[in-house]
């Protein structure tokens, strides 16, 4: 954005000058002494243009910052006139916000174009927004890219809060994201896991992509859970090969700052291409959702094998039983439909797999740690058998060191911005309705103050007893700690997350041993596009662990 803005800007100011200096003009010897003249007269008229102009824009500032900022308003960087502070924008928005925190204080303002946006970056302003004024700020502030790829907002994460809003968070929580529906379909997380352990174990010794194989995954469980049996074979693992692009390419325009959205004026002109691009991918991923659909429903008009997989347990079966529906008020639509599709495949799977990946990368860098995570595991498995999810509530030191991980790396490290639906104040400042909220829960995460040597990777921090650490969960209710949000919007799949997050990483850790490849070196820098990403993708070697060759069959 802000490289945007600035070579718009630079070049601007040099086709000025370019044409002045023109070669077809500068040919012409004639011409090119009163060029040479014109030029010192132009370029001086141009700096005393210049000057003047830098004069009035200077006084208009003044002007807005005196007299017309509100009273009560955040403190913050000034920014310039009209474009606020776009163009200092620093892509890594989660580090250069808790920067801006740092000089301003945990609530401050920051204009971009038009937008106010506000940065919340304490445990006692989040406490305000996510719960003593919950209801207020519950609202979301739609991007053009995310309405473009949800059906007009439609989905759960950008519907208003309101009845559709939580009709479709009830459908979710009850039919697909409930711990008795998860329970019941563990036969098929154990499924795809086995898969992805099979695989690793044909590769051992070659460096393997952890997040794409993680991604695949749990790819194939949510759709799994969404659409059961409804594409086999090619056709499954078509979509799942194209569904991983569409999804980063999604996330990727999602975290984009566009333009158009700080200049609604300027939206129609779609600047930089994101609404066109956005148009493309919901128009490809609208397209699976189609076949999968009227597959569903020609399995259902022909009364085919699939009928037992409508007792429940396929979600689709019961969206599609239950669409217009009277007794559904508001009703669910084919655009809800949908939306809730995309809700389930886009917001489960890239947060859960760059999850895993920071874990792994965080626990080969501490080897005391991987040694004590797998001394965990094998007294509690064995090296003669497979992990299994009953083995979860065992596996106390595996659990903090998700925890830690979750703490360093919050896989939404600004939520998903809240709105207020009407004027509402944070730490007693002003903030006006409609105004974009930042809750900045990885500058929480990482401050001094409430945290010691926030920096450093250590999962003991959540098993020290007398503590408030050690009772820490993902519930929100601790606001020095909730990297799933709090509050009405708190994130809809957080028992998904936690079974798959603890299951993958237990088994891929009491399965294999991990190393990089010769002199590379661990990196863990971060990459902000709404969901953090490692920089670097991790492609450690995995070399079998276990007793048997037959464990790596199952
Ligand atoms: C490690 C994994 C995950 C993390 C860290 C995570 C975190 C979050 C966070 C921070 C929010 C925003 C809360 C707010 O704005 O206040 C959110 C929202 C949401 N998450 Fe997750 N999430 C994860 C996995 C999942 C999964 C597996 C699903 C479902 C399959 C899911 C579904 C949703 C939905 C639907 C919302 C929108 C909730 C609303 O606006 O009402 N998430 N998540």
């Amino acid at each position: 954005m802000s490289r945007y803005l600035h070579g718009a800007m630079i070049n601007c100011f040099v086709g000025a000058l370019s044409l002045i200096r023109c070669p077809a003009i500068m040919s012409f010897p004639v011409l090119s002494q009163f060029a040479s003249i014109k030029i010192a007269a132009t370029e001086n008229l141009s700096l005393l243009a210049l000057a003047l102009s830098a004069v009035f824009a200077l006084a208009w500032y003044l002007w807005i910052i005196c007299f017309r900022t509100p009273k009560g308003s955040p403190p913050g960087p000034f920014g310039l006139p009209i474009v606020g502070s776009l163009p200092f924008l620093d892509p890594e928005l989660h580090t250069y916000f808790a920067d801006l925190a740092r000089r301003y204080g945990p609530v401050l303002k920051i204009m971009l174009g038009k937008k106010v946006c506000i940065v919340v970056s304490s445990p006692s302003a989040a406490r305000e927004v996510l719960k003593d004024q919950d209801t207020t700020f519950a609202n979301r502030d739609v991007p053009i890219a995310a309405r473009i790829a949800t059906y007009g907002g439609k989905d759960i994460g950008w519907n208003p809060y309101g009845p559709e809003w939580r009709m479709l968070r009830k459908i979710c929580v009850l039919k697909m994201l409930s711990n008795a529906t998860l329970d019941s379909v563990y036969g098929l997380r154990r499924r795809e896991v086995r898969t992805m352990v099979k695989y690793l174990y044909e590769q051992a010794g070659s460096p393997v992509n952890v997040g794409e194989q993680m991604f695949l995954t749990i790819l194939n469980v949510v759709t799994g859970m969404i659409w059961g049996g409804t594409l086999q074979g090619e056709a499954r693992d078509m979509v799942a090969a194209e569904f991983r692009s569409l999804v980063s390419g999604i996330v990727a325009l999602l975290g984009k700052p566009n333009v158009s959205d700080f200049f609604p004026g300027l939206a129609r002109f779609d600047l930089q291409g994101v609404a066109k691009e956005m148009k493309v991918l919901a128009k490809q991923l609208d397209g699976i959702f189609e076949t999968v659909i009227d597959q569903r429903v020609r399995m259902e008009e022909e009364g085919g094998g699939m009928r037992s997989s409508s007792n429940g347990k396929d979600f689709l079966a019961y969206l599609l039983k239950v669409k217009d529906e009277e007794d559904f008020n508001p009703p669910l639509t084919m655009a809800g439909l949908k939306a809730l599709l995309m809700d389930m495949v886009t917001g489960g799977t890239d947060t859960s797999s760059n999850m895993v990946e920071f874990t792994m990368a965080e626990v080969m860098n501490k080897p005391h740690v991987l040694a004590r995570v797998q001394q965990e595991l094998d007294s509690v498995v064995g090296k003669e058998k497979v992990v299994e999810e009953s083995h979860m509530g065992k596996l106390p030191y595996l659990q903090a060191v998700i925890k830690e991980s979750l703490r360093l790396h919050p896989a939404l490290p600004l939520l998903i911005p809240h709105c207020p639906s009407k004027d509402a104040t944070i730490g007693g400042f002003t903030v006006p309705k409609g105004t974009r909220i930042f809750v900045n829960v990885w500058a929480i995460h990482h401050d001094p103050s409430l945290w010691e040597n926030p920096s450093e990777f250590d999962p003991g921090r959540f098993l020290e007893e007398g503590t408030n650490k050690g009772a820490m969960d993902y519930g929100g209710k601790d606001f020095t700690y909730f990297p799933f949000g709090s509050g009405r919007r708190i994130c809809a799949g957080i028992a998904m997350a936690e079974r798959m997050l603890m299951y993958s990483l237990a088994t891929l850790l009491h399965s294999f041993d991990w190393r990089l490849p010769e002199a590379e070196k661990m990196d863990l820098d971060e990459r902000f596009s709404i969901v953090l990403k490692k920089r670097i993708p991790l492609k450690p070697i995995p070399t079998p662990r276990l007793s048997s060759p037959a464990l790596y069959e199952e």
